[in-house]
């Protein structure tokens, strides 16, 4: 398939939507407008917002200078050995990364967490080798500031000077831009006029990867190819027809958008999902994104972006009533499927450059984190190795036992409802844990999501919060093995992940939505009496 390849197919009712919406599209020069930066397409409200955000339509061209400078970076770093690259960020400053690398068969560590155990595993791999990319486009994101500084002790500690090995990306004038010019670090300035999760061919996507070894040239070559094609004011245009498909596709509450993770282009779920998600989730509306990876869907998969929208039933057996296909390249994909959630921000009649909802997460976080650690309330009940927290409506009941208080949450559901699973564990060492989402889906017969926590707060949350008011919500937490300080901070990593999930149920529970909080006390005995309970209730 040549660059210029980008296909979108669609049947049933994704094709209905094309048909109704294209050809307005077509006649309101929307395609145009959108790739001449214009910020009126999406209203009033949207617009100073939308007057900041739209730079990322040309930057196949203007990331170009920055490809032969991280190119002479990585050679510097491998002329010293150093060959195990670390990126510290979240939501859209990591999920790029991880897709180009993870498309390209590059090896690329990403540490997008809060989880003790899974920043002190990160740490203790390779340090001798490593250098660290810290990527924050505000440059106050917690979790990033918290890897930076325990990296920066981590060098230190070993007698490595850090500002050889750390590499900083952020918005001009940003507080870690400041900081770390101060400080003597290198920094690759980003383009401020792009948003986190539109930033993939920007210095966030670019550094990271570039460093690690992918051919960040040809990903902007790829995307440099379908420029013109999406800015095309034509029924053929694919931006118009995927997005027509996403935002028109009717009735819009119903559908849920599979994505399979299961391609070629490794992560490609991950990021599609938070593009989708934080941009469509408010407001009440949104399309809700499920990465369903290894299912049925992913059984017919050949190298294609596949997507498939679908009537929210069970989410593993999926009706096929509207499909999108979509293939192409990796950076042609990437700047279609950025239009194509512009293009259905306007259909849906949403602002898709914002995400409201998450920083009242992270409000409701820093109250805790002053609140001291004694904040978190007594359990309902602990039964074995699991303490059972509820917050929102009260709906435990009488129960007593973990199954008994997931076949409460479970009745909460409602009929039109999906299931949020939020797992705040090392989601390497306890990837498997992922696994809960296909039997749930089938026990429920309603769409199940599976995100890591924080990573799904920069993705998901903001759906959970500001989209159809359906969701029920189940928290996974865990007593880390060992919990570790954050320099300069007077929170540990433990009180900080502690106030993460509590802040976000906190402020789910106020939008009167159901929350099951299960706690580990002890991470391997909990996690399997958490599984053994799981497959006991989906099987009767
Ligand atoms: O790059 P930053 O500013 O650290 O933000 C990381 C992520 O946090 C959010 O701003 C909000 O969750 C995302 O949109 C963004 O990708």
């Amino acid at each position: 398939m040549s660059d210029a390849d980008l296909t979108v197919t669609a049947v049933g009712g994704a094709a209905d939507a094309i048909t109704a919406h294209v050809p307005q599209l077509v006649a309101d020069g929307f395609a145009g407008k959108l790739f001449a930066q214009d910020a009126t397409l999406w209203g009033p409200d949207a617009e100073s917002e939308a007057g900041k955000r739209l730079s990322w339509v040309g930057l196949g061209s203007s990331s170009r200078p920055l490809v032969a400078e991280i190119e002479a970076l990585r050679g510097k770093f491998a002329d010293k050995g150093l060959d195990h690259v670390v990126l510290c960020g979240m939501g859209g400053s990591s999920l790029a990364p991880e897709v180009i690398c993870g498309s390209d068969g590059v090896p690329l560590t990403v540490l997008d967490s809060s989880q003790p155990d899974m920043v002190r595993a990160a740490l203790e791999d390779r340090l001798e080798q490593t250098v660290v990319v810290v990527s924050s486009k505000s440059g106050s994101t917690v979790e990033t500031d918290s890897q930076r500084r325990v990296y920066e002790k981590a060098f230190q500690d070993a007698g490595i000077d850090p500002t050889e090995r750390i590499v900083v990306v952020t918005d001009p004038g940003s507080p870690l831009d400041k900081e770390a010019r101060d400080g003597g670090f290198t920094v690759f300035n980003a383009d401020p006029g792009v948003g986190g999760r539109y930033s993939a061919l920007t210095a966030f996507g670019l550094v990271p990867s570039g460093l690690a070894g992918a051919d960040i040239g040809r990903l902007l070559d790829e995307a440099e190819a379908v420029t013109d094609l999406l800015a095309s004011d034509d029924e053929a245009n694919p931006a118009l027809r995927l997005g027509a498909a996403l935002g028109g596709t009717q009735p819009l509450r119903d559908k849920i958008v599979l994505i399979d993770a299961g391609t070629k282009a490794l992560g490609f779920g991950d990021w599609a999902e938070q593009l989708i998600a934080e941009s469509t989730g408010k407001n009440g509306k949104g399309l809700l994104p499920v990465v369903v990876g290894d299912s049925p869907v992913g059984d017919q998969l050949t190298d294609e972006l596949y997507v498939r929208l679908v009537a929210a039933d069970d989410d593993s057996q999926p009706s096929g009533d509207a499909v999108v296909d979509v293939g192409g390249s990796l950076g042609g994909a990437m700047l279609l499927w950025e239009a194509a959630v512009a293009t259905a921000g306007r259909l849906i009649g949403i602002n898709p450059f914002d995400q409201p909802d998450v920083e009242s997460a992270k409000a409701a976080a820093r109250d805790l984190l002053g609140a001291g650690t004694g904040s978190v309330a007594a359990p309902a009940y602990t039964d074995g190795a699991v303490e059972v927290r509820s917050a929102g409506p009260d709906f435990l009941g009488d129960a007593g036992t973990v199954g008994d208080a997931l076949r409460a949450l479970f009745a909460q559901l409602p009929d039109d409802g999906y299931l949020a699973v939020m797992a705040y564990v090392d989601r390497i060492a306890d990837g498997s844990l992922a696994d809960v989402r296909i039997p749930l889906a089938r026990k429920l017969s309603r769409p199940v999501t599976f995100g890591f926590g924080p990573r799904f707060l920069h993705s998901t949350g903001q759906y959970h919060k500001g989209g159809p008011a359906n969701g029920v919500f189940l928290q996974i937490t865990t007593a880390p093995a060992q919990d570790l300080d954050i320099p300069g901070r007077e929170f540990t990593f433990g009180d900080f992940i502690d106030s993460q999930s509590g802040g976000d149920a906190k402020v789910l529970a106020e939008h009167g939505r159901p929350v099951l909080r299960l706690n580990l006390t002890d991470h391997e005995a909990g996690l399997a009496q958490l599984q053994h309970a799981i497959s006991e209730v989906t099987a009767s």
